[in-house]
């Protein structure tokens, strides 16, 4: 019998700074590999939300960040992953982002975000970042 996907849960950052967000392309041989992604990943076990993006983003970006309000969530199910995606709104506290564990990054205003190809989960988020629904200062 198939083993039953395990539910993963994913801290992922809209990281925003001058009417700008920070976007991530996902390493050509991971998961998903090429596409772009709001920067995050997987929280371990006892960790917290906060503290999960604070990690993957100091590891991913080299940035320090503070994380804000949570803005969104989303699932996806295929049969090996169940994901279970959190988004909250960060601000840079220190550094310039450096693409250390993805293949590049980006500033990008709302409107270009179209123009990114992101996973299924995230296309509903992409949408209304697109379409002005979320104030990105
Ligand atoms: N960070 C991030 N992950 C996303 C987004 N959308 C989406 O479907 N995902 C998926 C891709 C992955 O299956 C999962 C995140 O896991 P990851 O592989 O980036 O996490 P990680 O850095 O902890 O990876 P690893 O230690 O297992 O290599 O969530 C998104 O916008 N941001």
């Amino acid at each position: 019998m198939p083993k039953a996907a395990t539910t993963i849960e994913v801290a992922a950052g809209l990281i925003v700074r001058g009417g700008k967000i920070l976007i991530a392309q996902r390493l050509g041989n991971a998961h998903l590999g090429g596409l772009w992604e709001f920067p995050g990943g997987k929280r371990q076990p006892g960790e917290s939300f906060e503290a999960c993006l604070k990690r993957e983003v100091m590891e991913e970006l080299g940035l320090t960040i503070a994380v804000h309000e949570q803005v969104a969530s989303a699932e996806h199910h295929d049969p090996q992953h169940h994901i279970r995606l959190h988004f909250y709104r960060c601000t840079v506290l220190t550094g310039e982002p450096r693409p250390l564990g993805c293949e590049t990054c980006q500033w990008i205003t709302p409107v270009e975000i179209s123009n990114y190809p992101f996973p299924p989960a995230d296309l509903p988020l992409v949408h209304q970042i697109a379409s002005g629904r979320h104030i990105i200062t």
